[in-house]
């Protein structure tokens, strides 16, 4: 996590951005402009269409990576919106990743991973790669972390936990996510005592302990919905060596007051991020006509997102660098 935090106070910035793509929040003469493009190259015709967004997607992704690039310390890619394009897609994900690094951003995959201890294994090579020449291992998706879902328990975890000391990684637990239901199973009274995100708190504050860096966080870091401001707070004191990812900002409705809890008495401890609040701000800037080019419109959405990061960036130093 030392490499987050740095990033993080190189920038004065605790924010990432969520590189969730979508066919509504590409403008349509960007999706358009690749039609002759993919045809071309596809192998079938009914492969076009996901073909044509994958590749749209990537100049999307590409137009607002290099408009934060200088402001933000990471992005967050939604592997979902990208497999939603089949193989395509995932090759895009990688791209994008590959891309986000290369910029030099701290990359957070969303891949929300965790089986039993086996596949979890197999899953660790979003962290550990995979075979190369001469038995040697290669890094396809240039993440520096991944989400795991910490609903298998120990075992789960462990392979993550490792490939992620071995490769100077991260990764993120689902502790207390930021949709509405999420109180279904997460708020549940266990009956020795306390809550059920409560407890996979403490296992997960556990699982860190012997990854802790110069920064005073461990490895195992926790997600916890900006929509939940009082439990936030209460988790930061109750997980004190681990660093929390914060989704639910701006679309869900959490704001930089709700996330301020969150962080430590330093300031740190926390990374915020928001998705649709920044690459979908071309939507709401009144600036957008369908009249437009391809390329003015990718500048709009590059402009847009921008003034949404430095937006939030603003926001949330004055609520947390207090
Ligand atoms: O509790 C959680 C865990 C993950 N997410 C993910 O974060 C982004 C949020 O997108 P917005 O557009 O900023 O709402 C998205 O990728 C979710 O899958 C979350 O929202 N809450």
């Amino acid at each position: 996590m030392d490499r987050l935090i740095d990033a993080i106070n190189a920038k004065q910035n605790p924010s990432v951005v969520g590189l969730d793509p979508t066919e509504a929040l590409v403008p349509p003469q960007v999706v358009a402009s690749f039609a002759d493009e993919v045809r071309d190259e596809v192998e079938s015709a009914e492969e076009v269409p996901a073909a044509q967004l994958a590749v749209a997607f990537y100049e999307f992704n590409r137009a607002i990576i290099d408009a934060v690039a200088d402001i933000v310390p990471a992005v967050k890619p939604q592997i979902a919106m990208y497999e939603a394009l089949g193989t395509n897609g995932v090759d895009v994900y990688a791209m994008t990743c590959e891309y986000a690094a290369e910029r030099g951003l701290y990359v957070l995959g969303d891949v929300k991973r965790g089986d039993i201890g086996s596949t979890a294994a197999a899953y660790a090579h979003h962290l550990s790669g995979v075979a190369g020449p001469d038995g040697a291992s290669y890094d396809p998706w240039h993440e520096d972390a991944v989400t795991v879902n910490p609903y298998l328990g120990t075992d789960g975890i462990t392979p993550f936990v490792e490939a992620a000391a071995a490769a100077d990684k991260d990764i993120f637990a689902l502790v207390r996510t930021s949709n509405p239901s999420s109180s279904e199973l997460q708020e549940l009274e266990l009956a020795s005592g306390g809550r059920v995100y409560e407890h996979v708190a403490d296992l997960v504050e556990r699982w860190g302990e012997a990854t802790v860096g110069e920064r005073g966080y461990s490895r195992v870091g926790a997600v916890v919905g900006a929509t939940h401001p009082e439990e936030g707070k209460a988790l930061r004191a109750r997980m004190p060596h681990t660093f929390f990812l914060v989704p639910g900002y701006g679309a869900q409705g959490g704001t930089a007051a709700d996330v301020a809890g969150m962080f430590d008495a330093e300031g740190s401890g926390a990374i915020v991020n928001s998705s649709r609040g920044i690459i979908g701000a071309w939507r709401k800037s009144g600036r957008y006509s369908e009249s437009m080019g391809a390329d003015e419109a990718l500048d709009l959405v590059a402009e847009s997102a921008r003034e949404a990061a430095i937006d939030m960036r603003d926001n949330l130093r004055v609520a947390v660098y207090r």
